[in-house]
C-alpha cells in the first residue's frame, strides 16, 4: 500500500519545485493571494481585532504578508506594513505590495513594540542564512507574533534555528507542513499551527520524490486481532537478557506483551532463575542460544537492553548468523560503537542522541539527514530517539514523530519502546513500518499515562494505543 500523500512533509525546495510545476494550472500570484487570505482568516479566528503590523521581507513570504495586510484591512483591522526591503520590481510580491494602500511605517523595534500583533512575513521558505541583527531586534521587540509559513530564522528543511527565531502564537503554512514544522528546536516556536489548503494541485506532490512523512497511523497499518488469531500469528518476541541489569530486559518484555505480542520469551542462560521470579506469563529459557534458534517461529529478537558489551558479543553474532530479525539497542549499541561493522545485519537500531553520536558522530543541526545517512551506512532502520524521534530507512524513507510526551523521559521507557517495536515486527510488519508504529504507540501511551509516569506505567496504555492506531489507520 503506498504511503498516504496527506502525511508527506516536503522540504522548502520541494515546495518551490511544486510551485514551478503547478504554475500553468495555478500561477504564483493566485497562490499568494490565497495564502494571504488564509493568514488573514486565521488571524481573525485566533485573535480579537487589534492593531496589526505586518513585517514584510523582499521575497514571496513578504508578498503573502502584503496580501494578508490588505485582507485584514478589508476585514476592519487597523493594519500597517513595515518593509525590511522592497520586493524586486515586477515580481509577484511587488504586485501584492502595490495593492496594499494602507500605512507604511519604518522597520524598527519601536514600531514592532507599539503593535498589538506582529505578523512575521520577513523570510519563510527562502531563508538561506541567519537573519541580520536588525531583523532579530525588531522581532524581539514584538509582543505577540504570528508567522507566515515559518517563523523567520527557522530552517524549514531541518527545524534548526539560524541565529534566532521568534516565539510565535500562531504559524500559518500552506499545502503541507515542512520537516522544520515537526522537528525541534524550530517546532517549539510555532505556537498554534494551521496548514491551509491554497488549491495547489496536490497530485504534483507525487512527482517530487518526497521521502519524508509525518508519523501517524495510515503511514503504516498494524494487524488487528481477528477471530482466527492465535498466539503464533500474533507473533513471538524473544529477548536476550543478562545478569547485571535484568530490569531492562523485563521492561522490554512487558512492553512487548502489553502491545499485543502472542508470546514473549526471555533467553537468560545461567541468569534464568532471577527472571523466573518475574511476570508469570513470560517464558524464561536457560538453554543455549544456538539450541533456542532451532525454533523457526522465533524470528524476532531484541538484543541489548540490560546487556553488557561482553554479553552482546556472546549473543548478537549468533543471532545474525542465524539470520534472525534483530532489533539492537542499549548494550548492543555500546558494543557496536567500537566498530559499527559489528551491527551489520541487524534490522533496526534505537539509539538516543548519545548512542547515535558514539556510533556515527554528532548529528549536528540536520538530524534528519544524519539519521538517513546512518541508516544507509549500516543498512538498517535507525530510530533516532528524543523529544522528537526520526525513523530512517536505508532506502531513504524517513518519518518524523512528534506524537509523544516529555512524560516518556524516564529511565527504562526506551526499553519499553524496543519491546513495542519487537511486537510490531513479530506481527509481520515490514521493519521501517514496525519502527514507526512502535514509536507512535509508545508516544500515545506516554500521552495517556498521566502525570509523571514511570516506565512500567506505560504498559497499561499500550493496548488502547494499539486499538486507536488500528482505528485511525483504517
Ligand atoms: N506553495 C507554497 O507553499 C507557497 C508559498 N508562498 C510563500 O513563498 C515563500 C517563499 O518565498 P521565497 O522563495 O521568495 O522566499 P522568502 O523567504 O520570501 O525570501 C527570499 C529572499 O530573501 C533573501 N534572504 C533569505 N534569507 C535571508 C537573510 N537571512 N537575510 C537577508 N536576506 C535573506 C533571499 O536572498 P538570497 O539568499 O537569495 O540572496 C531572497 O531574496 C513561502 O515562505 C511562502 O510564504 C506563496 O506566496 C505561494 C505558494
Ligand atoms: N522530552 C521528551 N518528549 C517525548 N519523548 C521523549 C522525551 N524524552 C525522551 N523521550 C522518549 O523516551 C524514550 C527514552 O529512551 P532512552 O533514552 O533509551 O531511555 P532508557 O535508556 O532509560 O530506556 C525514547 O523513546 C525517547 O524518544
Ligand atoms: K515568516
Amino acid at each position: 500500500m503506498p504511503h498516504p500523500r496527506s502525511l508527506l512533509l516536503p522540504t522548502p525546495a520541494q515546495c518551490g519545485e511544486m510551485d514551478r510545476l503547478a504554475y500553468k494550472a495555478v500561477p504564483i500570484a493566485t497562490l499568494m493571494d490565497r495564502a494571504g487570505w488564509a493568514v488573514a482568516r486565521a488571524i481573525r479566528l485566533h485573535f480579537t481585532p487589534c492593531r496589526v503590523l505586518v513585517l514584510c521581507g523582499p521575497g514571496n513570504n513578504g508578498g503573502d504578508g502584503y496580501v494578508a495586510a490588505r485582507y485584514l484591512a478589508q476585514m476592519g483591522s487597523p493594519v500597517a506594513v513595515a518593509a525590511l526591503a522592497e520586493p524586486r520590481s515586477d515580481s509577484d510580491a511587488a504586485k501584492a505590495a502595490a495593492l496594499f494602500k494602507g500605512p507604511r511605517v519604518p522597520f524598527s523595534p519601536k514600531e514592532a513594540a507599539r503593535a498589538d500583533l506582529v505578523v512575521d512575513a520577513i523570510f519563510g521558505a527562502g531563508l538561506s542564512r541567519a537573519p541580520e541583527e536588525n531583523v532579530v531586534s525588531v522581532l524581539k521587540a514584538a509582543q505577540r507574533v504570528v508567522a507566515i509559513d515559518m517563523p523567520t530564522g527557522i530552517d524549514g528543511a531541518t527545524g534548526a534555528i539560524l541565529g534566532d527565531a521568534p516565539d510565535c502564537e500562531l504559524t500559518v503554512t500552506f499545502v503541507r507542513p515542512k520537516p522544520g514544522h515537526k522537528l525541534l528546536p524550530g517546532s517549539a516556536k510555532l505556537g498554534d499551527f494551521v496548514c491551509a489548503d491554497i488549491g495547489e494541485p496536490q497530485g504534483i506532490l507525487d512527482q517530487l520524490g518526497i521521502q519524508t512523512w509525518h508519523n501517524e497511523p495510515g503511514l503504516w497499518h498494524i494487524p488487528p486481532m481477528t477471530p482466527e488469531s492465535y498466539k503464533y500469528s500474533r507473533g513471538v518476541v524473544s529477548i536476550c537478557a543478562g545478569g547485571s541489569m535484568p530490569g531492562a530486559a523485563r521492561l522490554s518484555a512487558a512492553g512487548a506483551r502489553a502491545s499485543g505480542a502472542g508470546l514473549v520469551r526471555i533467553s537468560a542462560g545461567e541468569n534464568a532463575p532471577a527472571f523466573r521470579l518475574g511476570a508469570p506469563g513470560l517464558i524464561v529459557d536457560d538453554g543455549e542460544l544456538a539450541n533456542l534458534l532451532q525454533d523457526e517461529r522465533r524470528k524476532i529478537w531484541i538484543c541489548g537492553p540490560g546487556l553488557t558489551p561482553d554479553e552482546v558479543a556472546e549473543t548478537l553474532p549468533i543471532l545474525l548468523k542465524a539470520e534472525r530479525i534483530v532489533l539492537a539497542d542499549a548494550g548492543a549499541l555500546t558494543w557496536g560503537a567500537e566498530n559499527p561493522e559489528r551491527l551489520k545485519g541487524v534490522a533496526a537500531i534505537t539509539p538516543h542522541i548519545g548512542e547515535f553520536s558514539r556510533l556515527f558522530g554528532k548529528p549536528g543541526e540536520d538530524r534528519l539527514s544524519a539519521a538517513r545517512e546512518a541508516a544507509r551506512k549500516i543498512n538498517a532502520v535507525v530510530v533516532m530517539k528524543g523529544a522528537d524521534t526520526i525513523i530512517a530507512a536505508p532506502d531513504g524513507r524517513a518519518a518524523i514523530n512528534d506524537h509523544a510526551s516529555p512524560a516518556l523521559a524516564t529511565a527504562g521507557s526506551g526499553d519499553t519502546l524496543t519491546g513495542v517495536i519487537g511486537t510490531m515486527l513479530a506481527a509481520g510488519m515490514p521493519v521501517w513500518e514496525a519502527c514507526c508504529a512502535g514509536v507512535w504507540l509508545h508516544g500515545e501511551a506516554g500521552l495517556r499515562a498521566g502525570d509523571w509516569p514511570i516506565a512500567e506505567d506505560l504498559d497499561a496504555h499500550l493496548g488502547a494505543a494499539r486499538t486507536k492506531a488500528i482505528e485511525l489507520g483504517l
